[in-house]
């Protein structure tokens, strides 16, 4: 299994930055004081680290499954590359990304496999994808998608209360049955030879695009910028815990109530470094046709955050759709479509 083969534990004297552990059995429980766990670390940081999530199954028969599909020859990869248009379902290679204002170029590769395609298999909905990933549908892709949006789901679900919604207002724009940029991930990064260098992105410092991300992390190597903070942090992986995060569309639902935290992958902490890297993520997105806009007429909550914010309009009110933000985002990051502007809040990158 990648990543679990007597790999250096995390160094104890890298700095890294302490996350609220939520606890999914008692948040399932509707546990009052893991609740507001749940509110205040998706408010103060847009972080947290879930545990008891029941998915660790799911989850290392994904980590095969990457691990089986990045070892493909890149010519058979290449076939289902997602392209320069903004797809976001399919194979990205290495190096197609720009990470820094310089133009440098990313060396991670991804596998993209599309939540509506995972569960209207054998029917494509979007597109093909590489015999590793169809061969392993039912036993790896369609249970760690379908864990996947049980917790997501029941995590807005609680963010949706918190909030002031109407019952099922987040359920509403996130429905399992319609089209969306849903996705599961897995992430290679190769071992790099040498010192590490932390100052080198493999992913660049971006906020989500989507509402909830469930990720699973072996080796070190993601960080955070947390709020009022110039230094970037390591997020030290726990065994059995995902580390959970907000997204720009829940940010901009909630009238920026809801956090979208920057962050960044770095090659994995000093020995750590000279392992290859997985990582793993499922990322819940609206609906294609939602439009993304503060939900201020829905609730007083996120009403009254939107009248604090001095530039909500161009903050909250983007004009998009969540597919069109998805494309946009997407695109944007190919080095072919590249061009650099400062970081000017969730998503205007
Ligand atoms: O690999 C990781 O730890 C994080 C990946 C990430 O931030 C992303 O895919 O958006
Ligand atoms: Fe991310």
């Amino acid at each position: 299994m990648p990543g679990l083969i007597s790999i250096p534990p995390f160094p104890e004297d890298v700095p890294t930055h302490p996350l609220l552990v939520v606890d999914y059995g008692l948040i399932r429980a509707r546990d009052e004081a893991e609740i507001n766990k749940l509110w205040k670390a998706a408010r103060e940081l847009g972080f947290w680290y879930l545990k008891n999530h029941g998915a660790d199954e799911e989850v290392n028969a994904m980590f095969d499954m990457g691990e089986i599909t990045m070892a493909l020859p890149l010519d058979e990869k290449m076939k289902y590359e997602q392209g320069d248009d903004g797809v976001s379902f399919g194979y990205k290679a290495a190096g197609v990304n720009a990470i820094d204002e310089k133009g440098n170029l990313d060396c991670t590769e991804f596998i993209n496999v599309s939540k509506d395609d995972a569960l209207a298999f054998p029917t494509p909905v979007h597109r093909a994808y590489p015999s590793t990933v169809t061969d392993r549908m039912d036993t790896a892709v369609i249970p760690f998608v379908k864990k996947s949006l049980e917790v997501n789901n029941s995590l807005l679900a609680i963010l949706n209360e918190k909030l002031g919604l109407p019952q099922d207002t987040l359920a509403k724009l996130h429905r399992e049955e319609e089209r969306s940029g849903c996705v599961a991930r897995v992430i290679r990064t190769p071992p790099k030879e040498g010192e590490f260098d932390e100052a080198k992105a493999v992913l660049s410092s971006h906020t989500d695009f989507g509402s909830l991300s469930f990720l699973h992390n072996r080796l070190g190597g993601l960080q955070v910028l947390a709020p009022g903070s110039e230094r970037w942090q390591y997020i030290k992986p726990l065994p059995g815990h995902a580390i959970c995060n907000i997204g720009d569309s829940l940010h901009i639902f909630s009238g920026g109530v809801l956090r979208s935290n920057m962050h960044r992958v770095v090659p994995p902490p000093k020995e750590q470094a000279r392992y290859e890297r997985y990582s793993l993520v499922f990322f819940t997105r609206a609906s294609d046709d939602v439009e993304l806009r503060a939900l201020a007429k829905e609730s007083a909550v996120i009403a009254d955050a939107v009248e604090k914010t001095p530039n909500a309009k161009t903050r909250f009110y983007p004009g998009a759709t969540a597919q069109e933000w998805l494309t946009r985002r997407v695109k944007n990051q190919r080095f072919k479509n590249f061009k650099w502007s400062p970081w000017a809040g969730p998503g205007q990158r």
